[in-house]
């Protein structure tokens, strides 16, 4: 096969590309400049296409001796990934920037141009297993596991991809880098959001959404304390919250919601946080729309968040009903549903988290 190899100048898709180019398939490497003003990092730091990135990825490609690519995606990104992320911090929401990066730029805007040029498939350094007939799974390393932010992938998309690192440890791909003389062997793994390589969120989106003051409520409606604007929060924040006055019992309180319209998060008691329903979406199913109820698995956030649930298809939608109440679920992060299986849970579709009940 052709095959386009993502490479970010990271460890994981430097050896996902050497282990296509292994398995005989005929491999370009390129790196996708996602940035309109590629910075120069402080040392140790990550983030989309710094300028060291960008040599690290043509470096890993001279060894590979595999011919390389810069490609600008930098304004497809800003559309696509970066201001929809804004907007849906300013609506009250908790949007994953990586999912939409998946499904808008990696196996759409890039695949599309890697068909029109004749490549088979995109291989990426991705923790997550995929087979030839298009079933995704859980990676065999649970630390690493991505198929979370894959799953929002559909058949077609998943069609065009290759995941050869589904099946390994971190630490042997370290070692494997290492082994081949690929330099970025010891480089740090990236960070959650890469176009914030700060890791200053709140920052970031201050600087973008300005301030959108207004007042925290509890549970009895009374005003507790001020903010400078709902994006500042996520459903489920404990700490930085800038309570005035604190709860009467003295315990800890959490956001349990946000509404921009009204400019208010209501805050409250751990025990309030609990969801036991949710309707999701825009799905996307890898397996027949389910007719009836199904029951599955379902991850509600990148990081744990896992339920048994009985999910059912309504209007253009879906409910999820949850086998045992979850903690922390933010409207906007993605619902993944799974068929628990041995060889790694299969994924069997996604939707968009609208709105949760308690
Ligand atoms: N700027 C980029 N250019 C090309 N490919 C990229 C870029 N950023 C990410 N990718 C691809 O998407 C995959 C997953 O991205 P993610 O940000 O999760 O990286 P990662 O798991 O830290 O991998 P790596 O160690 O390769 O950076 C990467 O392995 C790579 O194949």
């Amino acid at each position: 096969m052709r095959v386009l190899a993502a490479m970010s100048g990271g460890v994981d898709s430097a050896v996902a590309a050497a282990r296509l180019r292994d398995a005989g398939h005929d491999v370009t490497g390129v790196h996708l400049a996602l940035s309109a003003k590629p910075a120069t990092m402080r040392e140790g730091a990550r983030g989309c296409c710094s300028v060291e990135d960008s040599r690290d990825a043509r470096r890993c490609a001279d060894v590979l001796d595999i011919p390389f690519y810069v490609w600008d995606m930098a304004a497809r990104f800003r559309e696509d990934v970066v201001e929809p992320f804004v907007a849906e911090y300013a609506a009250g929401r908790t949007p994953n920037p990586c999912l939409r990066c998946n499904e808008k730029i990696k196996f759409s805007a890039v695949l599309e141009r890697a068909r029109a040029l004749g490549f088979d498939a995109v291989g990426t350094g991705h923790y997550a297993r995929l087979s030839p007939d298009g079933v995704l799974r859980r990676a065999a390393d649970p630390d690493k596991d991505q198929s979370y932010v894959l799953g929002v992938l559909r058949p077609d998309q998943l069609a065009g991809a290759l995941f050869p690192l589904g099946d390994s440890p971190k630490t042997a791909v370290r070692a494997e880098a290492a082994a081949r003389g690929l330099v970025v062997a010891e480089k740090p793994d990236s960070h959650d959001i890469c176009f914030i390589p700060s890791g200053d969120t709140r920052g970031f989106l201050a600087a973008r959404i300005g301030e959108a003051p207004g007042v925290m409520v509890d549970p009895a409606g009374e005003v507790v304390g001020h903010h400078r604007g709902v994006h500042d929060f996520t459903v489920g924040q404990r700490h930085g919250l800038g309570i005035d006055r604190p709860a009467p019992d003295g315990r800890p309180r959490y956001v349990l919601g946000l509404e921009p319209v009204s400019r208010t998060v209501r805050v409250g008691p751990a025990e309030d946080l609990d969801v036991t329903a949710l309707a999701a979406t825009s799905p996307v199913w890898l397996v027949d729309p389910p007719a009836h109820d199904l029951t599955c698995v379902v991850q509600v956030r990148a990081h744990g968040g896992l339920a048994g649930a009985t999910v059912r298809a309504v209007g253009d939608g879906v409910e999820v009903v949850l086998d045992e109440p979850l903690r922390g679920v933010a409207p906007g992060q993605a619902v993944v549903f799974y068929r628990p299986e041995p060889g790694g849970d299969v994924v069997l579709g996604s939707a968009t988290i609208a709105s949760t009940s308690g």
